[in-house]
């Protein structure tokens, strides 16, 4: 099993990566579930492991939730809060994650919140929570005004990682996570990005040593960025590397509304790169290698690859002002240098943005 650290003082903790991680950490689980702690579990997943949970925790209350983007929501926060609090779980128990990034979100928002702040461990079962929601400590509701706008940053104390559960896991889903996996070595590691052209069949293959290499070179990068800059002050807004065109794109659909947040991180990566070639700040050639290799392993590329959706220019534009990053009004981009070097640039001209965004309208799929 590799171990990761998250170097955050008093708050560090340790991220266990493996096949077989979910039991071989079952004493850790145990001591951090002591004083009176519950599971929020996804539904799909806790049909599929509730003996293996029984076994590690014994009769732990277990919370579940629906599986699906729109459990990420006020009402299920509300919700789960109550039950947790209907639990008996104290200040001092746990809340433990059990699933994707909306059971880890969902989940470590209600942590975050408990009693003003409970525990929470994460134990994510999809590739795009093992590889990067379930670290760092970003936890949130979506609202109509846009993608995870409430929430708080609360730290895990232990995020354990199995590898084996990635067997169940749907191959669309599987994909989506590997769009998390890409970003990695499109915003900081090139040489990681070369790794996974020649090994994406592998890695979608869920090989477990290719898996094992893609989940702690993501969960090393992750870590070292937010062990520098916790609150996205500076640097940790890079790994939000197509987010702000892909977080548009999932408001526009609709929470659960056909595009996972995977594909749409994989759009926005494409976006961010070709916005990037369009200012004369990356190299065509660059942008054209991150979208060929997105969409050789069949994630969309393009808005015209998502079936049905029709958004205007000016209705994506109006999601992205809703982004987090905005300042003063202006829009906050995370755009590429060069593969392997993304970068913050503040105060994009709307104008522009929006030309783009026509102009990528009317791009044929690829
Ligand atoms: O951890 C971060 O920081 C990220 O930006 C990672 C993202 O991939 C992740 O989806 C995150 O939850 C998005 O954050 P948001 O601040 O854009 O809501």
């Amino acid at each position: 099993m590799s171990k990761v650290r998250v170097g955050l003082g008093d708050r560090a903790y340790d991220i266990l990566i493996g096949s077989g991680a979910f039991q071989a950490a079952a004493g850790a689980l145990r001591t951090l579930t002591e004083k009176p702690s519950a599971i929020v579990a996804d539904e799909t997943v806790l049909g599929l492991y509730d003996g293996v949970l029984e076994a590690v925790f014994g009769e732990m209350p277990i919370i579940t939730l629906p599986s699906g983007e729109s459990a990420k929501s006020f009402a299920e926060y509300a919700r789960v809060s109550e039950e947790l609090l209907a639990a008996g779980v104290e200040r001092g128990g746990s809340v433990v994650a059990l699933g994707g990034g909306v059971t880890g979100d969902l989940a470590g928002f209600c942590a975050a919140t408990l009693r003003r702040g409970c525990k929470l461990v994460m134990v994510p079962t999809t590739l795009l929570s093992q590889v990067d929601s379930s670290v760092g400590g970003k936890t949130a509701v979506n609202t109509r005004a846009g993608k995870n706008l409430v929430g708080a940053f609360h730290q895990p104390s232990l995020v354990v990682i199995d590898t084996d559960f990635l067997a169940s896991l749907p191959p669309r889903e599987l994909l989506a996570g590997y769009a998390e996996v890409v970003k990695y070595g499109a915003l900081g590691d090139e040489s990681f990005f070369a790794w996974l052209e020649r090994h994406s069949g592998t890695v979608l293959a869920c090989e477990e040593e290719a898996l094992r290499h893609v989940i702690e070179t993501s969960c090393r990068m992750k870590a070292e960025v937010v062990a520098e800059d916790e609150r996205e002050a500076g640097r940790r807004a890079l790994l939000n590397l197509g987010h702000t065109f892909g977080h548009a794109v999932e408001a526009e659909a609709g929470y659960g509304g056909g595009v996972l947040h995977g594909e749409a991180v994989a759009l926005g990566m494409a976006m961010a790169a070709r916005f990037s070639v369009a200012r004369g700040l990356a190299a065509q050639a660059d942008a054209d290698r991150l979208e060929r290799h997105l969409a050789s392993v069949g994630l969309p590329t393009r808005l015209a690859a998502l079936n049905g959706f029709d958004a205007s220019a000016e209705t994506l534009l109006g999601h992205m002002m809703q982004d987090k990053k905005v300042e003063g009004g202006t829009l906050t981009l995370i755009l590429m240098r060069r593969l392997g070097e993304a970068f913050v640039a503040k105060d994009q001209d709307q104008r522009v943005v929006l030309e783009f965004l026509e102009k990528e309208r009317a791009l044929a799929p690829s």
